[in-house]
């Protein structure tokens, strides 16, 4: 296994991955000074480890899909997931808020932690972790129900009932989603009757009203045409000035063009290599990595 994976790319100093199962990770706070792929404005400074693994399995019944994953994810980045078909991918993405728990057969060791807190402790609810940690699909899945309903939905949910209060919620998220200017004169129309596109900017809007820290995305783009898809990868380099990026892509050069950091998984659900993602593309460390993005397998 590559010395890099245990490592958060935002610091050498952190490569030791820590030890003890039920301790937060140490190193939370970290200087960061590296080049990284999509907005130079994030390219130094601080920044906190949001989300991290320590020895993470996952298993379905009685198949492994993630094996011993340990990876440290600095907040306000981009974080891109890669790895061919089947390597565990949107498994460490459903890991990191318990959607796996809706899975019967899925089942989890070791640790998992948002901040320093353990998300698999019991006293985590994990409708409450879902609010802090969203999430947006392959596929866009608006409800079917008016545009400014559907980005109220979980603002409701939350208990915001002041229609004030709703409708500046409502017109933030989806300004954040850049979508507002496009929808403003049509709040009460379908979600369902928006472009594909415009659908998954709505779904993004829905996932940023309740004002989550991360936003977990899988996919978010592969069933848009290039001009929607284009939109939405804009987007995210925006979205990571006020929330946590994670995207799962299998699209290399999108992963290449808006993250700042790539993790490499590879069949068996290990993760191979995790570093700024100009070294991974550029320089990366592992054999296996480099074929993989060359193309010689995946
Ligand atoms: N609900 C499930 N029940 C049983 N096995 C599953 C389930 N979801 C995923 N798996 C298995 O876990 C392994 C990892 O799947 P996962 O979807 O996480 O990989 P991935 O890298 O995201 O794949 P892809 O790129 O094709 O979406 C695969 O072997 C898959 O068949």
């Amino acid at each position: 296994m590559s010395k890099h994976t245990t490592h958060n790319p935002t610091d050498e100093s952190t490569a030791e991955a820590t030890s003890g199962s039920n301790s937060p990770p140490e190193n939370a706070l970290i200087e960061t000074d590296v080049t990284v792929g999509s907005d130079s404005s994030r390219t130094t400074g601080r920044a906190d480890t949001i989300v991290s693994a320590e020895g993470l399995d996952v298993y379905y019944d009685d198949d492994q899909a993630l094996t011993d994953v340990t990876i440290e994810i600095p907040e306000h980045r981009v974080t891109a997931m890669i790895g061919p078909s089947g390597c565990g991918k949107s498994t460490f993405l459903r890991s990191i808020n318990r959607m796996n728990d809706r899975i019967p057969a899925a089942r989890i060791d070791g640790d998992l932690y948002f901040r320093e807190k353990n998300v698999y402790d019991d006293d985590v609810d994990p409708v409450a972790l879902r609010r802090k940690i969203g999430q947006v699909f392959q596929s866009p899945n608006p409800f079917p129900k008016s545009i400014y309903d559907n980005v109220a939905y979980g603002l409701r949910i939350q208990g915001t009932a002041d229609e004030v209060d709703l409708d500046a919620a409502v017109e933030r998220a989806l300004r954040g989603a850049a979508l507002w200017d496009e929808v403003k004169d049509q709040l009460d129309s379908s979600g369902l009757d928006l472009s594909g596109g415009q659908q998954q900017r709505l779904c993004i809007a829905r996932a940023i009203a309740p004002d989550p820290e991360v936003l977990l995305m899988d996919e978010p783009t592969s069933a848009l045409d290039p001009v929607a898809a284009s939109k939405i990868e804009d987007l995210i380099a925006d979205l990571a000035e006020e929330y946590t990026v994670i995207i799962v892509t299998h699209n290399m050069q999108q992963a290449a063009r808006i993250s700042d950091n790539t993790a490499v998984f590879l069949t068996g659900g290990t993760l191979v290599e995790y570093d700024d993602t100009a070294t991974i593309f550029e320089n990366p460390a592992d054999d296996r990595v480099e074929d993989y993005i060359t193309g010689k397998f995946g």
